[in-house]
């Protein structure tokens, strides 16, 4: 036998109604369960108010007519007109008396809690008399129950304590007697000795159940709800928060206390006890096969169940040398607080004993500190306690399971998604049942740090990355096409998601809440665009304080780099291909680095060397396994390389410029590449990276152009100097190819120094054979002594250099 409970919202509408008769309908018809019912949705509240409007002698007709029309609308439409009369009449007696209520209280001005309890009554006993009327069109056996007789309490009203063997005794007796009935029972209500109206407090109906089902021995409890049971955390908070199949009692109870209110679990404890299971369904989506809560619920799979979290609590400190060693302190402060009905969330203490952290519900911190302050007078005024600090704004987590226990490392995992998204832990406290592990955070942090932590105990889901883009040209555009193309993949081999939250190019800039559509960025983004503004679209990705994010900028422009610093502080990674960061002052290059290992974010800038090809991180890797760089020779001009490769024949120079530039090989400013500004910048890099502290003025660079080339003031000039100097340029060609050699533009360290160079090289040379815009690079090291480890392969172009990129952002992703 099951006991099914039907909450507010599955009785609130016809729909409901009508979903909850099918879902009777499915069921065993030989066994039927006993069926528990909340009050309308709403209704309750409106009881409620009514009340506290008469008492006030306030107008309260309008919340009348309202709960009438509610229930008498379900009616009309699940009730044919000849069978609606006599339940019209029945509810019609419940409204009168109800309203003959509110008129005492009206006119006494005076609302007990017997009274209020009464009052509130009304909305299981209308719900339950009317859909077991409803019910019988289906099931003529149907009958309500006032349940209110036979679950008894105490006097406590509002929160009356229930008489368990009185009560289960008094259910037992009635379902004997009604075996072959289809019960309907009223939720919420019980009654005292005198048979008194009493009410069983917050998730009364769900206690209803409860009881009956402890005292029936039911095989299940069905709790029907308007969710997909209990999730990994508020869906309102995390997108990709999904239900839990089951969870242990005590799983349960750890997540509800803070988050999931799909339950109240105190109320379950009777079928805790009798180990019955509850299984928690969604009556708007029946095919949710439900969260089972039971013992020897299976714990496998994740080692988390799920996080919960309050988003607005209070923290008190107290502390002071008065209380080290007082074995007692600590009992006579909670003991204070629970005798003025202050609900402690969360106690830390700190070994030294010096000092007590607990927190509260934001309402009651006022009333703690004033009671705290009357019980310690005397200790305050010995100073031996210092004036206790209430602390506002503040969230909990909680990340909850029982697997937590046997597991190692689960508060590293915790703290390290924290600690990575730069937030910033206020207390810490670890239930010693090892369930739970709470944290103290500043409420503007709670989603961020949701998110981050589900992210990171929920691994086999999709990981989110949060990605802002600088540059909307060659790279950029590039980039947003490829990241376009390889969603599906990555979604799938790598449970990794690239969102784009925000993109700037030089004229507009917009921050997507959604996260872009990537196969029309462009449209979205020229209809919000506002203004480009660099320091606000730094501060609107602050303030999105979203998790996993990572700064891109595509741009070739200085004034990005400005803001690193601050972004990496602000625990935001930073992937580059603009190497104008890079190659500036050596103080900036290192200060980056400093930032991004002290704030555990990434600085990635492969593109700055070589585009895509793997050379930054190969030299990385030479450094970290202890290698010793002796010498580095390489060409790093993927425009000069294919300048080269192809200035044959009849082609003349400035013509193989052009097709460089159209071909999306050279910087945004072709001279960059021409003048060796762009070569010494990769050169810089590579030497800070190889562990040299140069700067930009230790670099020797002879050019490969004359002098009046490189004093062109614009491109288009620089272009004419070109074609002015073909003959200069012509015999380079003709010199190098009598002497059997080819032109190429070298960078080499050695020793601590670098030099750029144009030389002519015979077939002997490894860089010899080129092709297209290729780049080579060849280190030796004390381990690659005989012979280098070379890389080499395109070192240009919009697709090679955007993967790079995006190599880039996948690796922040992988941590
Ligand atoms: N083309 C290649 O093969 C390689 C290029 N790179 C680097 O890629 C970067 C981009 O190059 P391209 O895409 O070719 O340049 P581009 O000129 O096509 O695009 C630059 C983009 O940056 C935007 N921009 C400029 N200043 C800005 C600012 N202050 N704020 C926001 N946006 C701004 C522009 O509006 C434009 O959308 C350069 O730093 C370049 O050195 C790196 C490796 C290889
Ligand atoms: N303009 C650069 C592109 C890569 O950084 C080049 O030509 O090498
Ligand atoms: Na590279």
């Amino acid at each position: 036998m099951n006991i099914v409970k039907f909450g507010g919202t599955s009785v609130g509408s016809a729909e409901g109604i009508r979903t909850l008769i099918s879902i009777l309908k499915k069921g065993d018809q030989e066994d039927y369960p006993v069926v528990v019912l909340s009050a309308m949705s709403g209704v309750t509240n409106l009881l409620q108010s009514m009340a506290e409007k008469a008492v006030l002698a306030e107008e309260y007709t309008a919340e009348l007519k309202e709960i009438e029309e509610k229930h008498f609308r379900a009616l009309r439409e699940l009730l044919p007109a000849s069978a609606q009369n006599p339940v019209f009449t029945r509810l019609k007696i419940y409204f009168n008396e109800l309203e003959d209520i509110l008129q005492s209280v009206y006119t006494l001005k005076e609302l007990s809690p017997q009274t209020r309890d009464l009052i509130l009554s009304f909305g299981e006993r209308c719900s339950t008399f009317m859909i077991s009327h409803i019910a019988k069109q289906d099931f003529p056996n149907a009958i309500a129950v006032e349940g209110a007789e036979l679950i008894k309490t105490d006097s406590n009203f509002g929160q009356a304590k229930v008489n368990t063997p009185l009560t289960e005794m008094l259910i037992q007796d009635f379902y004997a007697a009604n075996k072959d009935k289809l019960l309907f029972v009223t939720g919420y209500i019980a009654s005292n000795t005198e048979g008194r109206m009493t009410t069983l407090g917050r998730g009364g109906s769900d206690f209803t159940a409860a009881i009956w089902g402890s005292a029936l021995n039911a095989a299940e409890i069905e709790i029907w709800t308007d969710v997909d049971g209990m999730l990994t955390a508020d869906p309102r908070i995390v997108e990709k928060a999904f239900s839990l199949s089951e969870l242990s009692y005590t799983e349960a109870m750890e997540l509800s206390y803070f988050g999931a209110k799909v339950i109240y679990p105190p109320t379950m404890i009777p079928a805790f006890l009798k180990k019955i299971p509850i299984v928690i369904k969604n009556t708007f989506n029946t095919a949710f096969e439900g969260t089972y809560i039971r013992h020897g619920a299976d714990t496998s799979n994740f080692p988390i169940k799920g996080i919960s979290s309050i988003d607005e609590i209070s923290i008190l400190n107290l502390s002071g040398s008065g209380m080290v060693g007082k074995a007692g302190f600590s009992g006579r402060l909670f003991s204070l607080l629970s005798r003025e009905q202050i609900n402690v969330v969360l106690i830390t203490q700190s070994s030294s004993e010096h000092s007590i952290t607990f927190a509260v519900k934001p309402e009651d911190s006022l009333k703690a500190l004033a009671i705290i302050s009357k019980e310690f007078e005397l200790e305050l005024l010995a100073k031996k306690l210092e004036y206790p600090q209430v602390e506002n704004g503040l969230s909990v987590l909680a990340i909850v399971g029982e697997n937590m226990k046997h597991t190692p490392g689960m508060s590293g995992k915790l703290f390290y998604a924290l600690g990575r998204n730069g937030v910033n832990v206020r207390a810490i406290a670890q239930g010693s049942s090892e369930y739970n592990i709470s944290v103290i955070l500043s409420k503007t942090d709670l989603s961020k740090a949701v998110n981050a932590v589900h992210d990171a105990f929920f691994a086999d889901l999709k990981k989110t990355l949060h990605i802002f883009c600088l540059g909307t040209g060659n790279i950029g555009k590039t980039l947003f096409r490829q990241l376009l193309n390889q969603t599906p993949h990555l979604a799938k081999n790598n449970d990794l998601e690239v969102k784009v939250m925000g993109i700037s190019n030089s004229r507009q800039m917009y921050m997507s809440n959604a996260g872009f559509d990537l196969s029309d960025w462009e449209t979205e983004l020229n209809a919000n665009a506002e203004p480009a503004d660099l320091k606000e679209f730094v501060r609107q990705m602050k303030a999105m304080n979203l998790p996993n994010c990572v700064f891109v900028d595509n741009t070739a422009s200085p004034y990005p780099v400005d803001f690193y610093q601050d972004i990496l502080e602000s625990s935001i990674s930073v992937v580059t291909c603009n190497k104008i960061g890079n190659s500036a002052e050596y103080s900036q290059y290192s200060a980056f680095k400093a930032a991004a290992r002290t704030y555990g974010v990434d600085f990635h800038y492969e593109t700055n060397v070589g585009a895509g090809l793997p050379i930054i991180r190969t030299l990385k890797d030479l450094m970290m396994s202890g290698d010793n760089i002796a010498s580095i020779e390489a060409i790093l001009s993927g425009t000069i390389s294919y300048i080269f490769n192809n200035f044959k024949d009849e082609v003349r120079f400035h013509e193989i410029v052009k097709s460089a530039q159209e071909m999306g090989y050279t910087e945004p400013d072709p001279r960059d590449d021409l003048n060796g500004k762009d070569f010494m910048r990769k050169m810089l890099i590579l030497a800070r990276d190889a562990g040299y502290p140069l700067e930009e003025a230790d670099i020797k660079i002879e050019s490969m152009l004359p002098p009046a080339c490189m004093a062109a003031e614009s491109v288009v000039d620089f272009y004419q100097e070109l074609e002015n100097n073909s003959a200069y340029f012509e015999n380079l060609k003709t010199t190098a190819a009598a002497r059997g050699k080819v032109l190429r533009y070298i960078g080499k360290l050695e020793a601590g120094k670098v030099a750029i160079t144009l030389q002519m090289v015979d077939d002997a040379h490894p860089f010899y054979m080129l092709s297209g815009s290729d780049n080579i690079i060849s280190f030796i090291t004390d381990r690659y002594k005989d012979r280098p480890l070379v890389v080499k392969g395109p070192g240009a172009g919009a697709e090679v250099t955007a993967a790079g990129v995006f190599a880039d952002i996948i690796n922040v992703g992988k941590r």
